[in-house]
Order: C-alpha cells, then sequence, then structure tokens
C-alpha cells in the first residue's frame, strides 16, 4: 500500500481527522455495553495548540487511545497528519507521541537508557538520536544517570513527556500533562509545549485546568458524553458568551436588592450588587441608569469578563447546574 496518504480534502492541512468514528465497549459480565463515542467528527489543524476538553467519562481518553492504538475504534476513520490508523499503520503511529496520564514507568531504568530504549522500539537509528538533546529541553541532563524511582513526580512526568518525543513526532497529544503537579513546574511543562509548538509541532491536550486551556490553548473543542458540542478558535469560543456580570458597590450600604430592580438578574453579595446581563440586550450604561433611579449612588463599578469555565459550564451543565 502507498505510503501517501488517501486522497482527501483535509489531508494536507490536518494533523488528525476523525470522521464519524465511534466506539462501543462491550458489555462485560459487570457492566452493560457503553457507547464511548457516538460518530465524532473532528479536524485539527496542524500547527495549532488544541485543547480537547470535557468532563469525566466524557470520551477523551477513548479518542486518544483509538489514535494510540491502544483502543479499537468500532467504526469511522481517524488518520493521523493524513495516514489511517488502520491502513496505514506504522506511518501513522510514527507520527504521533502520546504523554499518558498515569506514570506508569520502569523504575529500573535511567533517564537516558529510557530514551534510548524508547528510541529503539521506535527504529530511530543510534545517528539520528537526540537522547541528549532531549533530556536537555526537559531539564534532566543532570539525572540522566540517576535511577527513575530516585526522580520526583515532575521530573518522572517530564521524563514521559521526553520519551514521547524520541521519534521526532509531528503531533504530541499531553492527556492532562499538569494534573497533580506544583504551579511552578506547570509553568515549566506550559512554556516547553509553547516551545515545542514555536518549532512547529502540533500540540493537543486534554485538560481538567480551563485556565490552562485558556492559556495555552489556540483552538478547543468540548466534548460530552461521547460527542463533540464545541470546536472553534478559543476567542469564538469565549464571544459567544454573551452574559456578561456587572458588579456595583453602591455608595451607602443596601440590606436588599431594590423593588424597582427586581426585572433584573440581581443579588446582593457582600454589600455588591450583582447584575447579571446579556451583552447585545443591555448596556452598562442602561443598566447604571437604572440603579441611579432606583435612588443608589454607585461608589464603585467593573464588568467582568466570561472566561472558558462560563464557556463550559453553558455546553455541558444544564441551566440548573445539573450535568446535562
Ligand atoms: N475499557 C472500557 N470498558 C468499558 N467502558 C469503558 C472503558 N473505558 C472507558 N469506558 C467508558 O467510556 C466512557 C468514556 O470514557 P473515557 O475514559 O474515554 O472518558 P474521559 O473523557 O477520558 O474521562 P476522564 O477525564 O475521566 O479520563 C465512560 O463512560 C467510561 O466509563
Amino acid at each position: 500500500m502507498s505510503d501517501k496518504p488517501q486522497h482527501a480534502p483535509a489531508h494536507d492541512t490536518a494533523a488528525i481527522e476523525l470522521i464519524d468514528l465511534k466506539k462501543t465497549y462491550k458489555a462485560s459480565r459487570k457492566a452493560p455495553a457503553k457507547t464511548a463515542l457516538h460518530g465524532i467528527d473532528l479536524t485539527i489543524p496542524r500547527g495549532s495548540i488544541f485543547g480537547l476538553l470535557g468532563p469525566n467519562g466524557a470520551g477523551k481518553s477513548t479518542a486518544i487511545n483509538i489514535l494510540a492504538g491502544l483502543v479499537n475504534k468500532s467504526s469511522g476513520t481517524a488518520r493521523i497528519m493524513g495516514y489511517d490508523i488502520e491502513r496505514q499503520t506504522r506511518q501513522a503511529r510514527a507520527s504521533i507521541g502520546i504523554v499518558p496520564q498515569e506514570i506508569a514507568m520502569d523504575v529500573f531504568f535511567t533517564p537516558y537508557d529510557a530514551l534510548e530504549l524508547q528510541a529503539g522500539y521506535y527504529g530511530v537509528p543510534k545517528s539520528e538520536r537526540r537522547t541528549m538533546e532531549i533530556l536537555d529541553a526537559l531539564g534532566l541532563a543532570d539525572k540522566r544517570d540517576a535511577y527513575v524511582r530516585q526522580l520526583s513526580g515532575g521530573m518522572k512526568r517530564r521524563l514521559l513527556i521526553a520519551k514521547a518525543l524520541v521519534h521526532n513526532p509531528p503531533v504530541l497529544i499531553l492527556d492532562e500533562p499538569t494534573a497533580g503537579v506544583d504551579i511552578e513546574l506547570r509553568r515549566q511543562l506550559w512554556d516547553y509545549v509553547q516551545e515545542l509548538h514555536a518549532r512547529g509541532t502540533t500540540v493537543i491536550l486534554t485538560t481538567h485546568y480551563l485556565e490552562e486551556a485558556e492559556a495555552l490553548c489556540d483552538q478547543i473543542a468540548i466534548i460530552h458524553h461521547g460527542r463533540i458540542v464545541a470546536n472553534e478558535s478559543k476567542d469564538t469560543l469565549l464571544s459567544r458568551m454573551d452574559r456578561r456580570i456587572l458588579v456595583i458597590t453602591p455608595a451607602e450600604a443596601l440590606s436588599a436588592v431594590p423593588d424597582s430592580l427586581s426585572d433584573l438578574d440581581a443579588a446582593l453579595e457582600d454589600g455588591n450588587l450583582i447584575i447579571t446581563y446579556q451583552k447585545g440586550k443591555d448596556s452598562v450604561t442602561g443598566l447604571m441608569n437604572r440603579v441611579k433611579d432606583a435612588g443608589l449612588s454607585i461608589d464603585d463599578l467593573r464588568t467582568d469578563q466570561p472566561d472558558l469555565e462560563d464557556v463550559f459550564l453553558q455546553l455541558t451543565y444544564g441551566s440548573d447546574g445539573v450535568a446535562a
């Protein structure tokens, strides 16, 4: 079979293409059959830092494990850099590096040996190996000969990233890269992810930290109950949220929201009047006038922008705050 990708329009520009991808885990004695992916379509452009978000059990790991060749899809198509994971398995596998969530490593190897072994597994010729360069980039050069069991949790996590990079894959998937790591290490990992991206690697990350997706990702897909419920640029996603919050500190202490403002979505919190409004429907000036008309003078005021967390909750939770 040809090494060249089969023809389809997105191939030249897509790092990952999932077309009507379905996965149903078979029933076992303990559990009924479970459809984790209900035929998802997703194109991840080359050169992006892409966030795959979703609540627990949404299907993120299933999608990643299918790409990694750890889980068999039930139907549909998955391509990595244009290579079909089923028909061009070798090329597809060579195009992707996956940093798993779990730190499960052979503790008797040194970081240097672990990388050399991994390079051997991928068939990287000795002359093309970049073992020291990678260890250096991840701040592990001085630990090259330490036993893995002597490394700190953060160092082990960096070693996992290093292992995923030995074959120089154009696509890197990081599954919850900073879960449970301290802030300093998180920043270091973010810097390194950005550096890899700047060098041309397509980076895909799953994360529970919406702040992480907001800081790093240029495009975001949200998966919920095995379906893609959003897939757009971070900016578009954020601008879709038309809910705004106006926080007013009145000059005089209030004991209740004035009756004349009862038609607004207003509440009193720590002496501040919190008004939630719809951008486009209400204006800050209009609301300030309403507040003044209610006989209040305004001491201070600020508006809060929605963040990714608001968008996420809106898309994955019902308006009553219960998981949809
Ligand atoms: N091997 C399996 N056998 C049966 N069901 C499974 C299996 N793996 C996952 N599932 C189910 O498939 C659904 C999707 O799980 P998946 O692990 O893909 O979600 P996730 O989005 O990665 O969640 P998390 O953020 O918790 O890792 C869940 O309902 C899960 O219980």
